[in-house]
């Protein structure tokens, strides 16, 4: 195949999304559910962290409905009437997709209330004296939206979600047959033990699973081996700089930052950012969580604090490179 898009790996269906068992388990009761009665499916929400399946499951959900997707994203519903305009055209059932739906703005929000609710629109027409309130009656819809901030959220907007799932962080397992699969699509040949290599140094993410799948393949490729076995797989990694536990270069800056100029911590996100020359958002929504999740990184009311754990790692991480 010819270097097949990242849409073809996408899973089409909820027995081809690998993990998430709970999510998975209960969103195919509501579809069955909302399928038998013929009705649509509660608006739901999907949030985790960047990478872990929300847009796929978004997918998956039209497609096992068998409705049509519409998708939007927060930042570009700028005014209430591009609002409007999407709600209005869509058909019985549809599924509107609202990506990164934290970042609406407020006048958008609230159009969305009773589109939600009762599935109809109030719309003012016309400014000063002469405005008016006009009602739009919707078809009904499901409201998808994703978000990896759910805090950001208004209660009210996060209120009327029928379903709410949250994505967790992958296995290695689970991570490894996603490359497996993956790698079938692509039409490589890996090994059950290259694949967990992999896997391992995800970072929990699919999406990364994906993207070291493909890199890996190439060192494979130029350095003569056909097959994808963990000791290829795990060269491939190291020159990639992408360590045992996933950890890259960004992370253990993040956290060497930390040990050397804080004393290992509390120190404030923006003081990090500021040091590691970072965006406080991108540490926040990519490098922290997975951190935190390793246990080489805490959250505590006086600031961020690096673990003992996080020490073990990276002074093992110097011995193996002769350091
Ligand atoms: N459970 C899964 N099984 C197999 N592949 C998956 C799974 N979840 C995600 N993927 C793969 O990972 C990629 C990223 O997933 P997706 O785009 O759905 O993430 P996302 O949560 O929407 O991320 P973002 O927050 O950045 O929008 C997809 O292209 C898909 O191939
Ligand atoms: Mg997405």
């Amino acid at each position: 195949m010819q270097n097949p898009s990242e849409e073809h790996i996408r899973p089409r269906t909820l027995d081809d999304f690998i993990g998430q068992e709970d999510v998975r388990g209960n969103l195919k009761i509501y579809l069955q559910a909302a399928k038998e009665r013929g009705q649509h499916l509660d608006h739901c929400l999907l949030y985790g962290n960047p990478g872990l399946g929300k847009t796929t499951l978004a997918q998956i959900m039209a497609s096992e409905l068998g409705v049509n997707m519409v998708s939007t994203s927060g930042p570009v519903l700028e005014r209430s009437g591009d609002l409007a305009a999407i709600l209005t055209s869509l058909n019985r059932h549809d599924l509107l997709f609202i990506d990164e739906i934290h970042r609406m703005p407020a006048v958008v929000e609230e159009i969305l209330y009773p589109g939600m609710e009762d599935f109809k629109l109030d719309l003012i027409v016309g400014q000063g004296p002469g405005a008016r309130t006009v009602k739009i009656e919707l078809e009904p819809f499901t409201l998808v939206g994703a978000t990896t901030r759910i805090g950001l959220l208004t209660s009210p907007l996060r209120d009327r979600f029928g379903v709410i799932c949250r994505l967790e962080f992958y296995n290695p397992r689970e991570l490894s047959l996603i490359v497996t699969r993956a790698a079938r699509i692509l039409g490589l040949e890996i090994s059950p033990d290259g694949a967990l290599e992999i896997g391992k140094r995800s970072r929990g993410t699919p999406r990364i699973a994906n993207r070291l799948l493909r890199r890996v393949a190439d060192y494979a490729q130029v350095a003569g081996n056909v097959l994808i076995d963990a000791d290829v797989a795990a060269k491939g990694l190291d020159i990639m700089d992408v360590d045992s536990r996933g950890l890259d270069m960004m992370d253990r800056k993040i956290l060497e930052c930390i040990i050397d100029h804080f004393g290992g911590g509390p120190v404030g996100v923006k003081t990090i950012a500021a040091a590691c020359s970072e965006e406080v958002r991108t540490i926040e929504d990519i490098y922290e969580p997975y951190l935190i999740q390793c246990g080489f990184l805490k959250r505590t009311p006086r600031g961020r604090v690096v673990t003992p754990k996080a020490y073990q790692h990276l002074d093992g991480g110097l011995k193996l490179r002769g350091q």
